[in-house]
């Protein structure tokens, strides 16, 4: 079980400075919200984490590696899945075949043994078939295998978003904003979906999130951002009571 450790990050975009030498610790085994007003640089520390974007300095660590020069499906094969704010699935496509989808990297048989269906990628197959079943029993999402996933309410679809992240296997999630548009009935779901994710699987999160409430139910940790700068990280009752995060979202200039 690694850390995910982002030291000193700092993204530059034409004379603005979106992230500026931002530091947090993602423990193993925990929730880590990362929160702050309009602004405040979430989904740019997201994309950094991620590989969209590439720090101008600082570094991001996952156990041994270094995640801040690598691309996008690097950092997807070191183990760290994300999801989308706006639902990035194959609507057309039944959730079963979006969530094998969601093991390509996993694959080792080719194209063509695939193709010709010998025996050892019909075995591998099989293996991804039953695994993709579990997640899918896990996630709640059984009876649904067979529809597609454009015909499912918006909620169902955020499932089947989280349970491909999971068809990765991944030691780390990212998530972004996985509760937005959702009503109360669906936020609660999966609030409780996430915290399984975290005691059943033992996969640590980075999620970034509106919801405040969903934030201080869910989250172990907070790393609070305003206008690309650091003001607080701690425990969900800890940044809750900061004058300077209390200050930033009232729109003052805090401490
Ligand atoms: N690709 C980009 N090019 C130029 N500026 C950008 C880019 N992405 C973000 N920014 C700027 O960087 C700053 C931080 O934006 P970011 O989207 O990370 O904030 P946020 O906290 O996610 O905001 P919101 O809550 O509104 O989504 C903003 O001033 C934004 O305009």
């Amino acid at each position: 079980m690694e850390p995910l450790e982002v030291r000193d990050v700092t993204v530059r975009f034409a004379g603005l400075t979106a992230l500026d030498a931002v530091s947090f610790t993602v423990a193993p085994g925990t929730v880590h919200a990362v929160i702050g007003p309009n602004g405040a640089g979430k989904s740019t520390c997201f994309n950094v984490l991620s590989g969209v974007y590439k720090a101008t300095s600082g570094s991001v660590r996952f156990g041994d590696a270094e995640l801040t020069a690598l691309r996008p499906h690097r950092i997807a094969a070191l183990g760290v899945a994300r999801t989308f704010q706006n639902i990035a699935l194959s609507p057309r496509l039944p959730v079963h075949d979006n969530l094998l989808l969601g093991r390509h990297r996993l694959t080792s048989s080719g194209f063509v043994s695939a193709g010709l269906r010998l025996p050892h990628a019909r075995r591998e197959q099989r293996r991804h078939v039953a695994r993709v079943e579990e997640i899918a029993e896990f996630v709640g999402l059984t009876g649904k295998l067979a529809f597609p996933v454009g015909l499912l309410p918006y909620g169902v679809q955020k499932r089947v978003e989280l349970a491909r992240a999971l068809c990765m296997e991944p030691r780390l999630l990212l998530l972004d904003e996985p509760v937005a548009g959702m009503n109360s009935g669906e936020r609660q779901e999966m609030a409780e979906l996430i915290l399984s994710v975290r005691d059943s699987l033992g996969i640590s999160i980075v999620l970034v999130e509106h919801d405040m409430g969903m934030v201080m139910r869910l989250a172990d940790r907070v790393t609070v951002l305003d206008f690309g700068r650091r003001i607080a990280d701690g425990t969900p009752a800890e940044v809750q009571a900061d004058p300077a995060v209390i200050g930033a979202y009232l729109g003052t200039e805090g401490t």
